[in-house]
């Protein structure tokens, strides 16, 4: 069970992600279980969990944050029309278009991974609840949160990097307590990334170093081979 005390308002050294992070996993988005949406009202985008093991041994169950890129060949993200339920992103559902100009765009995460002992799922799986840019209000500062919702974008390949760790997964008493952590998981993981060292995965300040600038491209690199589902 979730040990009642109060939260840490961030997570992770100020100075920057520290080792084992930045952590790279990418992968075709899958369907879960469905619950994300209907029982709690975060959807959450999954990737394989199979060859997790094989690549990061010691990796712990838990709740991490980090950041998100969408494949824009599949699917475009278009800020800015904040009034819409849909979000404010434009998908290609078939045959993939021309790569966008701009690239894919990065955008802050936060996550699970593990066995959701509220669920007792049986299998382990890796959770991506993409939230809004860094720059839009937070629309889980508030008590009565709306979660981030984009259209749908099952099949398109999307590479995360791993930032922090934040917490341990934990069995809760209602999905109300569930969905109460996840909402605080959500402004840690925004007040987490808004810290320079941690922004400027997602934003050019001129100060990146050249891992970083490395890290942020790999971000958005999508290989023709990476789509597959
Ligand atoms: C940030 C975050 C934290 C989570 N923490 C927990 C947790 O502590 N315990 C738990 O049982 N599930 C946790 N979950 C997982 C949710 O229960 C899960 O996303 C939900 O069951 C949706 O699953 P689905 O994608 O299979 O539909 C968390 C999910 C997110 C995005
Ligand atoms: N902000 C978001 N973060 C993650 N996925 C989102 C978001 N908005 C919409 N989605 C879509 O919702 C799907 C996840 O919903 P969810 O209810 O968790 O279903 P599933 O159990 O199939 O993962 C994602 O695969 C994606 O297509
Ligand atoms: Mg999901």
């Amino acid at each position: 069970m979730r040990p009642d005390k109060p939260r840490d308002p961030v997570a992770g050294p100020d100075a920057g992600p520290e080792a084992p992070f930045p952590i790279r996993l990418s992968g075709p988005v899958i369907k879960g279980f469905g619950r994300g949406s209907k029982d709690l009202g975060i959807p959450t985008a999954n990737i394989p969990a199979d060859d997790l093991s094989e690549k990061f041994p010691d990796l712990q169950t838990g709740v991490y944050y980090g950041v998100v890129a969408l494949d824009p060949k599949k699917f475009v993200y278009e800020n800015g029309d904040t009034d819409s339920d849909l979000g404010s992103a434009k998908q290609f559902p078939t045959s993939p278009q021309k790569e966008n100009s701009a690239g894919a765009v990065l955008l802050p995460a936060v996550l699970s991974i593990g066995y959701n002992p509220y669920y007792k799922n049986t299998v382990r799986s890796v959770e991506i609840h993409i939230m809004p840019p860094l720059t839009d209000p937070s629309p889980t500062a508030v008590a009565q949160p709306k979660f981030n919702r984009l259209p749908d974008f099952y099949g398109t390949a999307l590479n995360l990097l791993m930032l922090g760790y934040i917490r341990p997964e934990y069995d809760y008493v209602s999905v109300d307590a569930l969905i109460e952590d996840i909402r605080i998981d959500c402004e840690v993981a925004r007040q987490s990334l808004l810290r320079d060292a941690y922004r400027r995965y997602i934003v050019d300040d001129g100060q990146a170093s050249e891992q970083v600038q490395v890290d942020r491209e790999w971000l958005a690199n999508f290989h023709s081979d990476s789509a597959r589902i």
